[in-house]
């Protein structure tokens, strides 16, 4: 069997005065796609910057692709889009395909020269994400779920083998938030992208997903999205408050 592209065992951590994560282990397979839900400082976007390396551990082990998190040195296989990135104002003076390109230089280093093919990499990726009408447009005058769909894009122009997103869907309106989630299935499904993805949309995303893992603190449940669906909602409101609404 493979092995796991991201694999973490009893991973602890403490901010100075926070002790933010207890004693968590799970794994991610290939063509995973992991919603990780909880609410409010639970320590979701701490998990992420562990797993990102911008973070270590106070104990505990994170493997990515086999390997301790301190000897792993591809940190380009792993494509993360941030809560915060669609925030460009009209008059940013770049265009949609020129963003999505500038992915590669993650990939290829800030001093290689972008390839030729880059183009076609970024009109393939457009596509992907269901832009591929908007290549020429300025990024400022997309919405921000069409800006955030952009950083999907750029992210994935570097081919990652896992694609993280923090609440990506922050301050996109319900219609669209719909059609974001049929696109990363989309990825999911038909180019077996492996996915990561925080949310609190947990009733929009559950039957696009296939893992679920609960966090606060600790890991609460973690397993596949058909057995998350027979946890019954009394149970998610003990851990949760409302925090975390299931719709069947
Ligand atoms: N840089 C920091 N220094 C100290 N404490 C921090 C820092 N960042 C986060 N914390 C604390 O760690 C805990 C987990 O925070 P984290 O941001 O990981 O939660 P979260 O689940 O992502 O929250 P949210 O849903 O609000 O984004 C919180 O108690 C938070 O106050």
């Amino acid at each position: 069997m493979s092995k796991p592209l991201i694999e973490l065992k009893n991973v602890s951590f403490q901010y100075e005065n926070t002790h933010a994560l207890n004693n968590i282990s799970f794994k991610v397979d290939e063509g995973d796609f992991l919603a990780i839900i909880g609410p409010n400082g639970s320590g979701k976007s701490t998990l992420l910057k562990l797993i990102l390396g911008l973070e270590k551990p106070t104990a505990g082990e994170i493997k990515l692709f086999g390997l301790a998190s301190n000897q792993f040195r591809d940190r380009e296989l792993i494509g993360y889009v941030s809560q915060k990135s669609n925030a460009f104002n009209s008059a940013f003076p770049a265009t949609v395909e020129e963003v999505v390109k500038s992915g590669l230089v993650k990939k290829l280093g800030f001093f290689k020269q972008i390839p030729k093919d880059a183009s076609k990499k970024a009109e393939e990726v457009l596509k992907a994400v269901g832009l591929e009408n908007l290549a020429k447009r300025n990024i400022g005058q997309l919405s921000g779920g069409q800006q955030q769909r952009v950083f999907i894009a750029r992210a994935l122009i570097a081919e990652p083998k896992v694609l993280i997103l923090d609440e990506p869907t922050v301050g996109i309106d319900h219609e669209n938030v719909q059609s974001f989630y049929d696109m990363l299935a989309r990825l999911n499904r038909e180019q077996n992208q492996t996915i990561i993805l925080v949310t609190h949309d947990v009733d929009t995303v559950s039957n696009r997903i296939s893992h679920v893992a609960c966090l606060n603190q600790t890991i609460h449940f973690h397993g596949y999205k058909e057995e998350f669906d027979t946890i019954s909602q009394d149970q998610i409101d003990a851990l949760y408050g409302h925090a975390v609404r299931k719709v069947h």
